[in-house]
């Protein structure tokens, strides 16, 4: 009812628009929802023996025993080794002032001045000439100044100076594509730019791409995945580009805080541009980066602790800062916005913590203001803009705006808060924003922000806000089931080495194991009786991947990420690909066999089959190229483009192509990895610890973050938005300045230790056990095909949809979604792992 009321015909049109799309995506699913979730087939078994109730650690089996695990087919045909890669990197760039014997940089030189000017400056802001010294000599530098500092010239002004002494070319990597466009129109005219990102059109990108190659582009911006997308050779990759001088990471708080699930594209930026383009030197630019946040930033980048430049944690003076408690926040805000403090005011942006929360705002404002704020017919009282993923992935910002009618008129000004900040950062920056002359990137270009001074207000509910935030930690945690699953899919066992592994040597071996082998090192190894896998080209699925897991795609390339970032270099993560082949062949085996004399891919699968499965008739079959190609000791590239072949056949005599019926398409989106067939059971259960202790660190680090702002912010609050309906108290808005500038220095907001007990907002466990247990057994008997976990159950308990208990299905039933949010997730999920083994028997 909430919505409907107020809403007009196009809206409408736009539900059942979303509604026929969402029948559309479930009867694709059908057969996975209608009769249940596929059951595990993957036993929660050792790796070494395959029984149950332990691990392979504490296996009892002698270590010599043959792996249980079944092998992969026997190769029929005599195939090449793979060559193993050499990336060829472009040249590198020397640095333009060499630095001193200790690593010193030289005094500035009058060139660089000059240049400074010519960018429209007569002189440097503090931070930037140390900088652009530091990026000059070609040491890696990480800059955290505030929003408005003059960043952007520290990247601006060498990448000038590099390319006016030679053709090279700046990197910049910037994760906001609708930032790029205008950061390239705002350059200055002596400096050529051009970007690349998914926004693009195949002219617009091939036009800018002729542009770099022709040395007429002094700086080239990349989204992360447009450069990660390229690395790894998708489809209109990035060709040989000029030597790169540096590269700069915009935004390089993303590399420690977005990547985890969100954009994984940024966890391989930096290993990308070392390994695939060359680059020595690195400049990372953030404005809001907590110690631990630089800390890591500046390992990723591989700047030394000493390189960090860090500015004072500045808030704007014209900033003035209020928090308040409110029991019924969605009056606070409305009285807020009615007060005379706001009523004068051209526009406001309200950020929420929820996407549903902005369509409700938004009405609830359009209702309740319009005869307030007297806007006549043209005027737009709010409107809901809906920014980041898609609903249920993960935490939103949404900002509800009230505008004035004629468009040049409008101006965003203060920043409203609405909830509690995920974190201190979270809070800061749209308050910096407002208060420096900053605008959200999805307004029109024109709009900005006046100068006048301006109150960001938060307004927190009563732990509310916090329940729901916390949601959004306990949705990017997974079981060690699913880890192990994972880690089982990505190293399966291979015959491919001739010689067992004596037992004594295999915790030699773990220490050291380099991915790709060299075959001169394999032939060593082999000599001294070590056979070492080369590694195999694996293709795993990645719908049903995600099935299995009940885990999100990009959580699952999270973790793939972490073991190729991890010092022994686990696996090697390659571009993803269609790894099934359908082959539809109308001439039956006769046919096929015919054609096999010149496709040796469709030879090596033909005589890979059972003789019992070759029959007569006509024939359609699937199979995985990835695990052929890999079978062959072929590229996957070749081998595909050898099957695509099958459908035409030369004419001997003009050459022209003869459609012989044969029909091929590659189908099943995969990821593609190249990773070790011979891994012990010891050193697979190693990988599994060291994954499932990343992701449980991950989720204690962002609970104890949640907790921390959450105190501090209550320890300082109005008890209702009263007090804020005034003029700014500037005694408030200056303990807030402190609190967040602590947040940075990591004092811990409010110098609040970290209690035991039930968390903020939550209730006792065990004043709800018995309801719990109840709930818990209702759930079981009411989806009796169900295989529940206990983070399956406290998942629905919480109202946290996953790809095997979506939102969509579980969330209609209303007697189990987000019942126990008041409860702690975990307690949920022991409780329930408890009832699920009881009933079970
Ligand atoms: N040395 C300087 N002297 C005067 N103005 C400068 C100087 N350096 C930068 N500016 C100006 O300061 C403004 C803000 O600069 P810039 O956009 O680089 O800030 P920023 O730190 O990158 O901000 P953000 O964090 O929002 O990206 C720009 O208008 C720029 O021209």
């Amino acid at each position: 009812m909430k919505q409907k009321r107020y809403v007009r015909g196009p809206a409408l049109r736009g539900r059942l628009l979303r509604k026929q799309m969402w029948k559309q995506k479930w009867q694709k699913k059908g057969e996975h929802f209608v009769g249940g979730r596929p059951r595990a087939t993957l036993k929660n078994s050792c790796f070494r023996c395959g029984q149950l109730g332990h691990w392979s650690s504490q296996c009892p089996q002698p270590v010599s025993e043959k792996d249980p695990e079944p092998v992969g087919p026997e190769l029929l045909v005599t195939v090449e080794q793979p060559v193993p890669r050499v990336p060829c990197l472009p040249p590198t760039v020397p640095p333009l002032y060499p630095p001193g014997p200790s690593g010193q940089v030289a005094e500035t030189p009058a060139e660089v001045f000059q240049a400074l000017e010519q960018l429209g400056h007569r002189a440097f802001r503090p931070g930037q000439e140390h900088a652009v010294m530091r990026i000059l000599s070609g040491i890696s530098t990480l800059l955290v100044l505030p929003t408005g500092a003059g960043k952007s010239l520290c990247y601006q002004l060498p990448a000038l100076l590099y390319a006016r002494r030679s053709p090279c070319l700046t990197l910049v990597i910037s994760p906001l594509l609708s930032l790029m466009d205008d950061q390239v129109s705002g350059l200055p005219p002596c400096l050529k730019a051009a970007c690349i990102h998914s926004g693009m059109t195949r002219k617009e990108r091939d036009s800018a791409l002729k542009k770099v190659q022709a040395a007429q582009v002094h700086v080239l911006m990349l989204s992360p995945e447009a450069l990660v997308g390229a690395a790894a050779g998708t489809p209109g990759s990035l060709p040989q580009l000029p030597p790169v001088a540096f590269a700069c990471v915009d935004e390089a708080h993303c590399l420690s805080q977005w990547s985890h699930n969100f954009r994984p594209c940024y966890l391989r930026v930096c290993k990308v541009l070392r390994e695939h383009m060359g680059v020595r030197c690195f400049l990372g630019l953030t404005a809001t980066a907590t110690h631990s946040t630089s800390r890591d930033m500046a390992q990723r980048l591989g700047v030394a602790e000493e390189h960090v430049l860090r500015g004072p944690v500045t808030i704007p003076t014209n900033l003035y800062l209020s928090v308040s408690t409110d029991r019924n926040p969605d009056q606070a805000l409305v009285t807020l916005l009615q007060s005379d403090r706001f009523r004068d005011l051209n526009s406001v942006i309200v950020y929420c913590n929820r996407r549903e929360d902005t369509e409700r705002i938004a009405a609830l404002l359009r209702t309740c203001l319009r005869e307030a704020w007297d806007l006549g017919p043209r005027g737009e009282v709010s409107r809901a803009v809906p920014h980041g993923p898609a609903p249920g992935t993960r935490s939103t910002q949404l900002s509800v705006s009230s505008l004035q009618a004629g468009p040049r008129k409008l101006w965003p000004k203060p920043t409203t808060p609405a909830c509690v900040p995920g974190s201190g950062g979270g809070c800061s920056r749209p308050s910096w924003r407002a208060g420096c002359g900053w605008w959200w990137p999805q307004w029109p270009s024109g709009w900005g922000w006046t100068g006048q001074t301006c109150g960001p207000c938060s307004i927190l509910s009563q732990g509310q806000d916090l329940q729901e935030l916390r949601r959004h930690v306990h949705a990017e945690a997974s079981d060690f089931l699913a880890v192990k699953k994972l880690v089982r899919c990505s190293f399966p066992p291979c015959t491919c080495t001739h010689a067992q592994q004596p037992p004594e040597q295999e915790g030699a071996k773990s220490q050291d194991r380099p991915v790709t082998v060299s075959p001169s090192e394999a032939e060593q190894a082999s000599n001294k009786g070590l056979a070492q896998c080369l590694g195999h080209e694996r293709a795993l699925p990645v719908q049903p991947l995600v099935q299995a897991l009940d885990m999100p795609e990009e959580a699952i390339e999270t973790l793939l990420c972490y073991l190729e970032l991890h010092p022994q270099r686990w696996l090697e993560l390659l571009a993803p690909t269609y790894a099934y082949c359908h082959l539809r062949c109308p001439g039956g085996l006769p046919q096929l066999q015919a054609l096999a004399r010149r496709c040796p891919p469709l030879a090596v699968w033909l005589a890979q089959q059972p003789q019992e499965n070759i029959g007569e008739g006509s024939y359609s079959v699937e199979f995985d190229v990835v695990k052929l190609a890999d079978s062959m000791g072929w590229k996957l590239a070749p081998a595909k483009q050898a099957l695509r072949q099958l459908q035409w056949h030369p004419e001997p005599r003009t050459g022209a192509r003869r459609d012989t019926g044969v029909l091929v398409e590659f189908r099943g989106l995969a990821f593609c990895l190249h990773s070790p067939g011979d891994l012990t059971a010891h050193e697979k259960d190693q990988i599994c610890d060291f994954l499932y202790e990343r992701v449980q660190t991950r989720e204690q680090e962002a609970l104890a973050r949640l907790r921390r702002t959450f105190q501090a912010f209550h320890s300082v609050a109005f008890p209702s938005c009263g007090p804020c309906l005034e003029q700014p108290d500037e005694e408030h808005s200056a303990r807030l300045k402190a609190l967040l500038s602590g947040y940075f220095e990591e004092e811990g907001p409010g110098g609040m230790e970290d209690e035991q007990g039930p968390e903020p907002g939550q209730a006792r466990i065990q004043d709800w056990e018995e309801q719990i247990r109840q709930d818990i057994r209702h759930l079981l008997s009411s989806w009796p095909d169900q295989q529940f976990s206990g983070r399956a159950v406290a998942r629905i308990f919480h109202g946290i949809g996953s790809p095997c208990y979506p939102a969509q299905v579980y969330g209609r039933d209303r007697r189990f979604w987000r019942k126990h949010l008041h409860l702690s997730f975990r307690a949920l999920m022991r409780l329930a792992t408890e009832e699920i083994l009881l009933w079970g028997h």
